[in-house]
């Protein structure tokens, strides 16, 4: 086994000084396990992950097994992947799926651009599919690109929300303990009932845990365990950590998680997920304005109160916009004060179909024009604007949802403060919502 980092004394010594981490301390062991200390004479640990995909998803109640289930239209098991391979130091995925759901998994890595994954049939069971992606990495495959990694991660493919932190804390700790999982506090008590449907027992709630994922292994005491196990385990067996201690006598370290860590189950569980997605990727605006006019120009001023509308999200504007788009920014107001035309807004969508930041989230544009009677004449504005539609059609089949808002400015300031604040309530819901229903509306405030 390679030493980790040399000078230590082995395993135990490297999994002691990482416990705890947070902040730089994260960041200094992640590049160990990148190889970003390998000039520092440090070695890392080849890190490979497997995912359990081939379940029908029985208690969700719908056709589709519900790793496929679209979320903002995207298949669940493309965000738990994608939540994997942004880990740099996780070397290779092994995901399970039936030979029925085989095409379906190799359409959705080429649609969303997933690197560095493997596929693997299925078995019938959670523990038989885990078996089979620990034999696609064991040593010796014919006939495979896979190379067996020092420590594995087993991790459900219907929890999307894992970090970067929890890990690494379980890599870590397995190097040091031979097994390690997550788990969290247990939400309702566990009680034994007797054949008769009556009470037998109950545990005291405070002394157990819910085991969740993410695990992780040295990759022999969990190939070996697997190896050695019966078929009444890989029948009816749920827990990979009760393997390790079975049969290769290993006590997993057990590591705090987060809520977010909980698995899909049940149908109301994707509408869970849709809403932890969307308050996600809604956390930042990005303002483009086609004047530079003072700080008390009516799109300043709106911008200003979508601020006030929005506290806790960053609003951003005058920055410079290819910038914005590698940040990934997933919400545009494109503020047309000059105009009533859509040259600005389709700068900015042709920058953003050519960024490619669509494919993994949809992102909103929301085209804003103020109603100002004097400049233009109502009829031919209108005119311009009715074209939204069909560009909101265009654009959408590159996942990105664009709106249309009117701004009433009125020379009455009270009037004009009214709807301007109505504004901002509307780009704050469409930003939230994401609804393609309302595309290539024009909205009124
Ligand atoms: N034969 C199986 C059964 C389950 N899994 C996977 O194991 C994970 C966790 O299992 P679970 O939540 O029980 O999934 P399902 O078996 O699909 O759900 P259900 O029990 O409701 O049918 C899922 O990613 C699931 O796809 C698997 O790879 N192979
Ligand atoms: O959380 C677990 C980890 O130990 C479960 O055992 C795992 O997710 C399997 O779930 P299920 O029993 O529903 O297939």
């Amino acid at each position: 086994m390679e030493s980790w980092p040399p000078g230590g004394s082995g395993p135990a010594e490297a999994g002691r000084r990482l416990r705890g981490l947070r902040g730089a301390d994260l960041a200094a062991s992640a590049s160990l396990l990148s190889g970003a200390g390998a000039e520092a004479g440090c070695s890392a640990p080849a890190v490979a992950a497997v995912l359990p995909a081939g379940g029908s998803g029985e208690r969700m109640g719908v056709p589709t097994p519900k790793q496929f289930c679209p979320i903002l239209e995207r298949p669940l098991i493309s965000y738990t992947l994608q939540a994997l391979e942004r880990v740099s130091w996780i070397k290779d995925i092994v995901v399970a799926v039936t030979g029925e759901n085989m095409e379906a998994m190799k359409c959705i890595i080429q649609r969303y651009q997933h690197k560095g994954i493997s596929l693997v049939e299925s078995g019938v069971t959670r523990h038989r599919s885990i078996f089979n992606g620990l034999k696609a990495l064991a040593e010796d495959q014919p006939n495979c690109r896979l190379s067996k990694p020092e420590v594995v991660i087993i991790h459900d493919a219907v929890r999307p929300f894992v970090e970067e932190d929890v890990l690494l804390k379980v890599v870590t700790a397995a190097k040091e303990h031979g097994a390690a999982g997550a788990i969290r506090p247990l939400v309702s008590t566990v009680i034994s009932p007797s054949v008769d449907g009556c009470l037998d027992h109950s545990l005291e709630r405070a002394r157990h845990r819910a085991s969740e994922m993410p695990q992780a292994f040295l990759f022999d005491v969990i190939y070996e365990a697997y190896q050695q196990c019966s078929d009444y385990d890989l029948e009816f067996g749920t827990e990979c950590l009760h393997l390790a201690l079975k049969y290769c006598h290993i006590k997993a370290k057990l590591i705090e998680g987060s809520p977010d860590l909980w698995k899909v189950t049940y149908k109301r569980d994707l509408y869970a997920a849709e809403s932890i997605i969307k308050e996600r990727i809604s956390q930042q605006i990005c303002v483009v304005m086609d004047t530079k006019e003072d700080e008390e120009h009516v799109g300043h001023r709106l911008e200003e109160m979508l601020k006030n509308e929005l506290n806790h999200v960053k609003v951003t504007s005058g920055r410079d916009l290819q910038q914005i788009i590698l940040e990934q920014c997933y919400n545009f107001v494109c503020v047309n004060v000059m105009t009533s035309d859509f040259e600005e807004t389709q700068k900015l969508l042709n920058m953003l179909e050519e960024s490619n930041l669509s494919i993994l989230y949809p992102v909103v544009v929301i085209s804003v024009q103020f109603l100002d009677y004097e400049s233009v004449p109502f009829g031919q504005k209108m005119e311009n604007l009715m074209q939204i539609r069909e560009f909101a059609k265009q654009v959408k089949k590159r996942n990105i949802l664009l709106y249309g808002l009117l701004v009433y400015y009125p020379q009455d300031e009270q009037k004009l403060q009214e709807s301007l604040r109505q504004g901002a309530t509307i780009i704050a819901a469409l930003i939230k919502e994401r609804n393609s229903g309302l595309i290539g509306q024009l909205l009124v405030a």
